[in-house]
C-alpha cells in the first residue's frame, strides 16, 4: 500500500470519537512517522447530528456499518462499536474477506471468537490489530508479541480493568459507596456499555484470555477462566486489608502450573510492598515473568478516550508502515490448544472474613472445618465493632489447595453462628 491511507471508522462513541480527533490533531506527526497521510474517509454511527468535537462532514456516512467493508474509499476498517457478536463481528469478517486490514478495541469479540478471526485474517493475509483491547493505552500486545518475542513466558498478571481499579481506589480513599463511584467511572468514559462486564470481572477475563493466548502461544480459552468480580468487596474488607499489610486489587493472572496453564480473574490481597499495590485509579499494570528477561512491569492508563485512541492509532500507524506481526504471535497452525488448569488445583493463601455471633465455641468450630480439610490457619483477628450485633472475624491461611478450602468454607457457611456468607479473597504473594 502507498499513497494516502483511507480510514473507515465504525462507532463514534468514547473511543471512535477519540480516534477521529487524534488522527486530526496528530496528522502531521503521523504523516512524518509513516511517510503517508492518514485520512478518515468514511464513518458509520447511529446519530448523524451528534456533536463529537470533530468535523466529519467530508466523510461518507454509512447507516449500516458493514458497508465500510465494501467502500472503495476505505483501505482500513476500524471497528469501535463493541459487542461480541452482531454488527461488529459481521463487519470484521466482511473486511477480512474483502482483504482490508482491521483495527479493533473489541476485547469481548476477540475473547470469544479471536482464534477463528485470527485464522481468517492469516488465511487472507490481512492484519487484524487490537492493541487497544488489552490494558488500553499500555502497549502490552506489542511488548509481548515483539519486544519479548525471544522469551518463554512463565506468568503474566495485572490490573486489567480501569473501572474496577478506579472503584476500589476511590472507595478506599474516600469511603464513598460502590454505586456512586461506578456512576463516576461511567461519566468518565471508562465503563463498558453494560458496566456489569466491568464489575463482575468479565471484561478483565476477556483481556486475560487475549493476553494469555499471546503470552503462551495458545488458542484463546475464555470459557476456562475462573472469574469473580468486585461487587462483594466491602469497605470493611478494604480496611482489614490495609491493617494486614495488603491492598485489594482485581487481578487477571495466567501462569504455568504443574496442572497446566491457570487463568483466573478475582479480587486479590496484594502485599503493600508490591509495586502493583500502588497502581491506582484508572491505571492498569501488566507484570510479565519470562526467561531470560526476568520481570517486566508495564503501567499506564487502561481506559478512557485518550489512552484508548492512542493504542488504536498506533495500530493504524503500523498498518500504514506495512508492519505486520502474526495476530496471536504465532501462525494459527502452531497455536497450542487453549486448555486451562482446574481452579480446584489452585494452590495459594486466603483471607476469609466471617460475620459471627460473638459466642463461645465459634472459633473452635471454624478451626475444625479448616483442620478437617487440611487448611492451616496463619492468623485470626477478632474485633468487636458493635457489641449488640455480629462481629467480624478475619482469618488468613497458609498456602493450600483451593478444593479443600472450598469444602471448608461450605461447612463454615452452614454453622449457625455464622450469620452472613463468608467472604473469601485470595492472597497473592507476587
Ligand atoms: N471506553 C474505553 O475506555 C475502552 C473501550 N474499549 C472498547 O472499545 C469499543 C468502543 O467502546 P466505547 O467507545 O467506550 O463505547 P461507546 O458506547 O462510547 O461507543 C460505541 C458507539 O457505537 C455506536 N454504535 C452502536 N451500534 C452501532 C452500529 N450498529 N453502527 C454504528 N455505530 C453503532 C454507539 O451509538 C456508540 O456511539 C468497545 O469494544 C469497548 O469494549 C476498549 C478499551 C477502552
Ligand atoms: N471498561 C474497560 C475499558 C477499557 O478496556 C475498563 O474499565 O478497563
Ligand atoms: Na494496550
Amino acid at each position: 500500500m502507498s499513497g494516502d491511507l483511507r480510514i473507515g471508522i465504525a462507532g463514534l462513541g468514547t473511543v471512535g470519537g477519540g480516534v477521529a480527533k487524534l488522527l486530526r490533531d496528530q496528522a502531521d506527526l503521523l504523516a512524518a512517522r509513516c511517510g503517508r497521510t492518514i485520512r478518515v474517509t468514511a464513518v458509520a454511527a447511529r446519530d448523524k447530528a451528534k456533536d463529537r468535537g470533530v468535523d466529519l462532514s467530508a466523510c461518507r456516512w454509512h447507516d449500516d456499518a458493514r458497508a465500510l467493508a465494501g467502500d472503495p474509499d476505505v483501505d482500513v476498517v476500524v471497528e469501535l462499536i463493541g459487542g461480541s457478536d452482531g454488527v461488529a463481528r459481521e463487519l470484521i469478517e466482511a473486511a477480512i474477506a474483502a482483504g482490508k486490514p482491521v483495527v479493533t478495541a473489541n476485547k469481548a469479540l476477540l475473547a470469544l471468537h479471536g482464534t477463528v478471526l485470527a485464522k481468517a485474517a492469516e488465511t487472507a493475509g490481512v492484519p487484524l490489530a487490537y492493541e487497544a483491547a488489552v490494558a488500553g493505552g499500555i502497549p502490552v500486545i506489542k511488548a509481548l508479541r515483539e519486544g519479548l518475542a525471544a522469551n518463554r513466558v512463565k506468568r503474566v498478571h495485572g490490573i486489567l480493568n480501569g473501572t474496577c481499579n478506579y472503584i476500589l481506589t476511590t472507595m478506599r480513599e474516600t469511603g464513598r459507596e460502590f454505586a456512586d463511584v461506578l456512576a463516576d467511572a461511567q461519566k468518565l468514559g471508562y465503563a463498558e456499555a453494560d458496566p456489569s462486564f466491568d464489575v463482575d470481572g468479565i471484561d478483565a477475563a476477556h483481556k486475560l484470555a487475549i493476553l494469555s493466548s499471546v503470552a503462551f502461544g495458545r488458542e484463546l480459552d475464555f470459557a476456562g477462566i475462573h472469574v469473580e468480580g468486585i461487587r462483594h468487596v466491602s469497605a470493611l474488607d478494604l480496611a482489614f486489608a490495609e491493617q494486614l499489610g495488603y491492598r485489594i486489587k482485581l487481578l487477571g493472572i495466567a501462569g504455568v502450573t504443574d496442572h497446566g496453564i491457570e487463568q483466573r480473574v478475582h479480587p486479590c490481597m496484594v502485599p503493600l510492598a508490591a509495586p502493583i499495590a500502588h497502581v491506582e485509579g484508572v491505571f492498569n499494570a501488566v507484570f510479565v515473568e519470562a526467561e531470560p528477561v526476568g520481570n517486566v512491569l508495564l503501567t499506564g492508563r487502561g481506559a478512557g478516550e485518550g489512552p484508548t485512541a492512542s493504542a488504536v492509532v498506533a495500530d493504524i500507524l503500523d498498518i500504514a508502515r506495512g508492519h505486520h506481526a502474526p495476530v496471536l504471535g504465532l501462525p494459527p497452525s502452531r497455536l497450542a490448544p487453549g486448555e486451562t488448569a482446574p481452579m480446584g488445583r489452585h494452590y495459594g493463601a486466603y483471607y476469609i472474613r466471617l460475620m459471627v455471633k460473638d459466642q463461645p465455641g465459634v472459633i473452635a468450630d471454624v478451626a475444625a472445618a479448616f483442620r478437617d480439610n487440611a487448611v492451616s490457619m496463619e492468623s485470626v483477628l477478632q474485633q468487636a465493632r458493635d457489641p449488640s450485633g455480629p462481629v467480624p472475624v478475619v482469618i488468613t491461611t497458609h498456602e493450600t489447595e483451593e478444593a479443600g478450602m472450598m469444602r471448608a468454607i461450605q461447612r463454615i457457611a452452614a454453622l449457625g453462628s455464622v450469620v452472613e456468607p463468608p467472604r473469601l479473597i485470595r492472597i497473592e504473594a507476587l
